[in-house]
């Protein structure tokens, strides 16, 4: 394992503390962080460590469900990214085979009667559950706690990143505001331990689509971020309670670079079951993303036109997926079916 360039651990208590050189502090290291490498892990957040186990626990139990049962709730039921995703369904690293991992998305419960859902907007609609989870009702209720609780954390992580950039604490309330973001479940089956070099991956090395990601783990490690002054990964591990936090590819869009979305990725050779939740906080659909303040020097160009939220975030999914599905059809073509199995049934060395 190596993990002396993994990101810091940051105590966020300070953000809403009274001490003023804490705080001032935590911004100082916050901002290292952006400008490092984007990655940061909190400890001192206001997420209770029992809403965190609780739905950790019922994203073990969703994946202990048989395929069938899984399969009733799939991605492919609806148009707005809710329900249960296939293992090896995406390739998000060039060259390497499709992913070991299964997922299970949920987002702001829209009805549909909402202007989101009627006009189709970014991941948005009513969230679906597994009727054949026994407890489903409690499933329910803690994954949607947490998702709301991710939600507040990410709009104190903003105001954590205002005050880096030297702009008032409520900058970014706007694109916050009606903000979309997705959160998945995930699952990853061991791997066998020559992964890396067969191009196995769990999830392979990317950078996130939106602004900021929340992600926790359990207590399995397997994730790596990469560190590109010693062109190497580094393995982030496991910490109880606490979140790794990274930004997105929108952030260093807004940023004009600045700021740095980063590559990581995860190859579980643990021999065990990982279990992760990533909470991907995109942002108010329409908002525009034009270059922030203090982003750029005094008559320096910013070097990407403005854009919405919504058509940054769509791009990177269709670059993912694509791969994953073209992948399957040049296998086929081939006459190699790639199997859809379920976790359990990947062998393990
Ligand atoms: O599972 C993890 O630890 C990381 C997941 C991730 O990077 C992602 O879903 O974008
Ligand atoms: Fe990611």
């Amino acid at each position: 394992m190596k993990t002396e360039r993994a990101p810091p651990i940051l105590d966020f208590s300070a953000f809403y503390g009274n001490d003023a050189t804490a705080k001032q502090k935590l911004v100082d290291d916050v901002r290292q962080c952006c400008l490092h490498n984007g990655f940061f892990q909190i400890t001192g957040h206001p997420i209770p460590l029992e809403l965190q186990e609780g739905v950790m626990n019922w994203n073990k139990k969703f994946f202990d469900l048989p395929l069938e049962e899984k399969s009733k709730v799939s991605l492919q039921t609806n148009t707005w990214n809710r329900g249960y995703e296939l293992l090896r369904s995406q390739i998000l690293e060039e060259g390497t085979q499709p992913e070991l991992k299964e997922g299970f998305y949920v987002g702001d419960d829209i009805p549909k009667t909402h202007p989101y859902f009627v006009n189709k907007r970014l991941n948005s609609g009513p969230n679906v559950w597994p009727a054949g989870l026994a407890g489903v009702d409690d499933f329910k209720r803690t994954t949607q706690a947490y998702y709301y609780a991710a939600v507040a954390l990410a709009k104190d992580i903003l105001k954590v990143l205002a005050l880096t950039l030297d702009l008032p604490e409520d900058f970014f309330s706007a694109y916050a505001a009606g903000a979309v973001a997705t959160m998945r479940l995930l699952h990853y089956p061991p791997q066998q331990s020559d992964s890396d070099a067969k191009l196995a991956r769990g999830i392979g090395a990317h950078t996130d689509f939106g602004g900021i990601t929340i992600l926790m783990q359990d207590e399995v490690d397997g994730l790596q971020v990469w560190d590109k002054e010693v062109a190497d990964w580094f393995d982030v591990t496991p910490i109880k309670g606490a979140f790794v936090v990274n930004l997105g590819n929108l952030m260093m869009r807004w940023s004009n670079d600045r700021y740095i979305s980063n590559l990581h990725r995860v190859i579980n050779r643990s021999g065990k079951e990982r279990y992760s939740i990533p909470f991907f906080f995109s942002g108010n659909p329409d908002y525009v993303i034009e270059c922030l303040p203090n982003c750029k020097r005094e008559g320096e160009e910013s070097k990407y036109a403005p854009t919405t939220v919504e058509k940054a975030v769509l791009g990177g999914y269709s670059d993912s997926y694509g791969r994953a599905e073209r992948y399957k059809k040049a296998q086929e073509a081939q006459g190699e079916k790639v199997p859809v199995v379920a976790a359990k049934e990947v062998a393990v060395a």
